[in-house]
């Protein structure tokens, strides 16, 4: 095979790679936000660019040496610009326009530069290290804005931003070397840069598409976990994560509260009001459970008007006042609902979770609490298998026979004495 042939034939299989790669970046799910959405767009120009780029600088072998150093030049710095763009707007951001203008002003610089260089001598050496540093300095420029707007849990953004610092170390320690000391036959030359472009084609794209596909899987599990009446976590959080906060807590020797809590009467909120107001009360009351919560401590709704409390760090003690705390706040917060207040209040069951104790089944002990509160009345806590009855005026009252009977939880500790002395 012929050498224009075998150029031909790389520049073809590029071609057909490169456009892969393209339609590959269309079967990605594409965000709501404008500059998010487009950093797609960038993705396929940086391959588009550096397909030409090769294209252009296989012109070399043809007797074509000005069009080869002014396209490759052009080409090339224009793929590096669209790896900085394609970050710039993975991040939602949009380029300022004095920036655009410097891009401009680059590309125009280097493209004189090259003519001139082209005219005046024979010498390569300085197209070649101006395409270097023309490439380089985009590059660079994305690795610091990455290093400034990734978020550093995100796996997929650390691939993404070692990915470009291993280009960074590539193009510094390879390129001179690439450029300036390989001294091989032109075939051979055109392979290297076919698999050097290959290689960037490929790892680009996969640092783009794992960064993708791991803020989508953040934003599903935000979703997942996020109920949209009132922000609150949900069930499905309690389920997957509750656990591990637990046993999380466990191991730092830290006592955990649950407070499982219900709106007094909700149904007739509704009834009088009607189902867009119940609405409001359930956010107007999720409010109020989320200004009183600590540092750490977890607030879920469970479903209905049910809400579910994780206190971490906390003694049965605190975790009945702070309850008692909340119980008023609630009450002295009625809803403005056009002239009208309606006035709320919440029935509380509270537990302290003994030592291992399995979360799905210690809730069951928390609801009979929640159960008993309602039963005796409403808009008071219960605290299981504790013997004292926390009432709406904050008085404690001994266990009356309907109160939960002291048993399997006794052991978690006396009754709080700050709930006794009130
Ligand atoms: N507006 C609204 N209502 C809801 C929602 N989820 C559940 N409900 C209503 O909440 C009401 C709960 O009523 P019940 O379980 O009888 O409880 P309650 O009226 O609060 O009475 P007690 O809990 O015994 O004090 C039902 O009428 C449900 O339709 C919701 O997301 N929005």
């Amino acid at each position: 095979m012929q050498t224009s042939e075998l150029l031909f034939l790389q520049i073809a299989v590029l071609g057909v790679i490169t456009a892969v790669g393209m339609l590959f970046t269309y079967a990605l799910p594409a965000p709501s936000h404008k500059h998010k959405a487009s950093s797609g767009l960038y993705a396929r120009l940086f391959l588009l660019f550096l397909w030409l780029s090769y294209g252009f600088s296989n012109l070399q072998y043809i007797d074509m040496a000005l069009l080869h150093s002014l396209g490759q030049n052009l080409c090339a710095t224009l793929a590096a610009y669209m790896v900085y763009l394609t970050v710039l707007k993975r991040f939602g951001q949009a380029l300022p326009k004095t920036q655009r203008l410097l891009i401009l002003l680059h590309i125009a610089c280097i493209e004189a530069l090259t003519w001139v260089m082209h005219y005046y001598t024979e010498n390569m050496v300085f197209c070649r290290l101006l395409l270097l540093l023309s490439t380089l300095m985009p590059i660079v420029a994305a690795a610091l804005k990455m290093l400034m707007l990734m978020n550093s849990r995100s796996i997929g953004d650390k691939v993404l931003f070692y990915i470009l610092v291993g280009a960074v170390v590539a193009l510094v320690l390879g390129g001179p070397v690439y450029m300036f000391a390989l001294q091989v036959a032109a075939d051979h030359q055109s392979f290297i840069t076919f698999g050097i472009i290959v290689i960037a084609m490929i790892v680009f794209m996969l640092g783009f598409v794992v960064s993708v596909m791991h803020s989508l899987v953040i934003r599903l599990k935000k979703q997942i976990y996020r109920d949209p009446l009132t922000a609150c976590k949900n069930r499905n959080y309690f389920y997957d994560v509750a656990p591990t906060i637990v046993r999380k807590a466990e191991l730092h020797c830290q006592s955990v509260c649950m407070l499982v809590c219900d709106i007094d009467h909700f149904k007739s909120i509704n009834d009088k009001y009607g189902h867009l107001t119940g609405d409001k009360a359930l956010r107007h009351f999720s409010q109020l459970l989320r200004s009183q919560l600590y540092p750490g401590d977890i607030l879920i709704r469970m479903g209905g008007e049910e809400f579910l409390m994780l206190l971490l760090d906390c003694d049965l003690n605190r975790a009945s006042e702070r309850a008692e705390m909340l119980r008023q706040h609630i009450a002295s917060q009625p809803l403005a609902v056009n002239d009208d207040a309606i006035s709320l209040t919440a029935s509380f069951g509270l537990l302290a979770l003994p030592a291992g104790a399995d979360v799905f089944e210690i809730i069951g002990e928390a609801d009979q609490a929640l159960y008993q509160a309602k039963n005796n009345g409403r808009n008071q806590i219960i605290a299981y298998g504790q013997p004292f009855i926390q009432t709406p005026d904050s008085t404690t009252l001994p266990a009356s026979s309907s109160a939960p009977a002291p048993g399997r939880h006794t052991e978690l500790g006396a009754v709080p004495a700050t709930a006794q002395e009130k």
